[in-house]
C-alpha cells in the first residue's frame, strides 16, 4: 500500500523538486502541499505533464496545530530555517508520531534526530522517525573530503560557488539576478553554518568559503586538502572509486566536473583529483544540483530508507552530457 507524505513549504523551489519526486514514486502519495502563498489552487496546474498529480490536489495553509490532523504517515518541513521545532512540537502535542524529514538546518546538530545522508550515515539508522536533511554544500563537501579522512594533516579548505536557487524564494542580494548578473558574490566566509555542519560531522576542521553566482542552480565545491603522506594520483583516485564502487548517487570522473552539467541531475560528481608537486596536498571537485542530491533526492532517500524502500528507489537515474 502507498504512503502517504505531506509536504510543509511546497511553493519554493525544493518543494515543488518534492512534488516531482513524490508524485513519480511508484511507493508514495502526496497527503497535502501547504503553501500560504498559493492556497487553494490546483498544484497540477503548477505542474504542467506531470504525472501521478491528483488533479484535485490543491495547496492548503493548515496551521501548525492543523498538520497532525491531515494525517500523512511523513511529513518533509521545506521551510526556511527557524521554522521547524513549532511544526515538530504540533505533532508531539498531538501524540502523533509521522516520519519527519526536516529539510532546514534546525536539527542538523541535534544527537536524537538521525542526520541522513544516506552514503555516510546509512549505518547509524536505526528506525529513527526524525530526519535531519543535510544542507546542499554540506553534501558535497561531506562526500568529497570522506574518503582521505584518514590520511588528512590539517584543516581542509571547500571553496564553494553556488547557483542562486540556493538562496531561496525570499527577495535577497544572493536572489536577486541584477546584481548576480556578470558577478560573483562572496557571503558567510567563516562560520558558514554548514562549516559547522562538516566539521562536525567529519570530526575534523573544514573551512568553508561561499559564494553565489548567477546561474540557477547546481554548486561546485573546490576542496583543498593537506595530507599526512606523499600520495601518487592513482592510488588516490582508485580511493574514491572504490569507496564508491557501490553508490549510484556518486560518480567520481578523472576529469573536473562541471556545474553546467549537474544540474538536474540526482547525483554528485567528483573528479579533477590533482596533487601538488610533493604530492603532500590534493585539490578534488564535487559538483552536485543543491535542489535535488543537495535536499529533494536526498530527502527521498531518506524516506526510501525510513520505509524499508530501496534507498534509491523512484529516483530517476539520469546521466545526460552537457
Ligand atoms: N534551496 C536550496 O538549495 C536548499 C535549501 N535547503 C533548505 O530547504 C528549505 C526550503 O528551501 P527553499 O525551497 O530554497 O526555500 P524557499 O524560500 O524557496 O521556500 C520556503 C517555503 O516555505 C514557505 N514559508 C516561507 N516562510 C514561511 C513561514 N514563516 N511560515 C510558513 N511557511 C513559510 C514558503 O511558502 P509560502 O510563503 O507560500 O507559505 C515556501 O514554500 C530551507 O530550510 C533551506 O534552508 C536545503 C538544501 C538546499
Ligand atoms: C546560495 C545560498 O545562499 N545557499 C544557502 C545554502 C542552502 C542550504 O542548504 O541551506 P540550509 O543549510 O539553510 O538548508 C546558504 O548559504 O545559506
Amino acid at each position: 500500500m502507498s504512503k502517504s507524505v505531506g509536504i510543509v513549504g511546497a511553493r519554493g523551489y525544493v518543494g515543488a523538486e518534492l512534488i516531482r519526486l513524490i508524485a513519480g514514486h511508484p511507493d508514495f502519495e502526496l497527503a497535502f502541499v501547504s503553501s500560504r502563498e498559493l492556497v487553494g489552487q490546483r498544484v497540477a496546474d503548477q505542474f504542467e505533464g506531470v504525472a501521478g498529480i491528483d488533479p484535485e490536489l490543491r495547496y492548503v495553509a493548515p496551521s501548525n496545530e492543523e498538520l497532525p490532523g491531515l494525517g500523512a504517515d511523513a511529513v518533509v518541513l521545506a521551510l526556511p530555517n527557524g521554522k521547524a521545532a513549532a511544526c515538530v512540537a504540533a505533532f508531539d502535542n498531538a501524540g502523533m508520531d509521522p516520519v519527519i524529514v526536516d529539510l532546514s538546518a534546525d536539527y542538523r546538530f541535534d544527537d536524537t534526530w538521525y542526520y541522513g545522508l544516506p552514503e555516510l550515515t546509512r549505518r547509524k539508522y536505526a528506525g529513527q522517525r526524525r530526519i535531519s536533511n543535510p544542507g546542499c554544500y554540506a553534501t558535497a563537501m561531506q562526500l568529497a573530503v570522506a574518503p582521505m579522512l584518514d590520511a588528512l594533516a590539517g584543516p581542509v579548505q571547500c571553496f564553494g560557488v553556488s547557483g542562486y536557487s540556493g538562496a531561496g524564494t525570499s527577495p535577497s542580494d544572493k536572489n536577486d539576478p541584477e546584481k548576480l548578473r556578470d558577478n560573483l558574490m562572496p557571503y558567510a566566509l567563516t562560520n558558514h553554518i554548514h562549516e559547522r555542519e562538516v566539521t562536525r560531522q567529519l570530526g575534523h576542521e573544514v573551512q568553508f568559503l561561499p559564494h553565489v553566482a548567477p546561474h540557477f542552480r547546481g554548486l561546485t565545491i573546490t576542496a583543498n586538502l593537506p595530507l599526512s603522506g606523499a600520495f601518487e594520483r592513482d592510488a588516490i583516485v582508485s580511493r574514491y572509486r572504490e569507496r564508491y564502487a557501490d553508490e549510484p548517487m556518486v560518480d567520481v570522473l578523472d576529469e573536473a566536473p562541471w556545474v553546467s552539467r549537474i544540474a538536474g541531475q540526482h547525483h554528485v560528481e567528483l573528479g579533477g583529483f590533482t596533487l601538488s608537486p610533493d604530492g603532500r596536498r590534493l585539490v578534488v571537485v564535487a559538483t552536485e544540483d543543491n535542489l535535488l542530491k543537495g535536499a529533494a533526492t536526498q530527502a527521498l532517500q531518506n524516506l526510501n530508507l525510513a520505509f524499508g524502500f530501496d534507498e534509491n528507489r523512484g529516483i530517476p537515474q539520469v546521466r545526460h552530457a552537457g
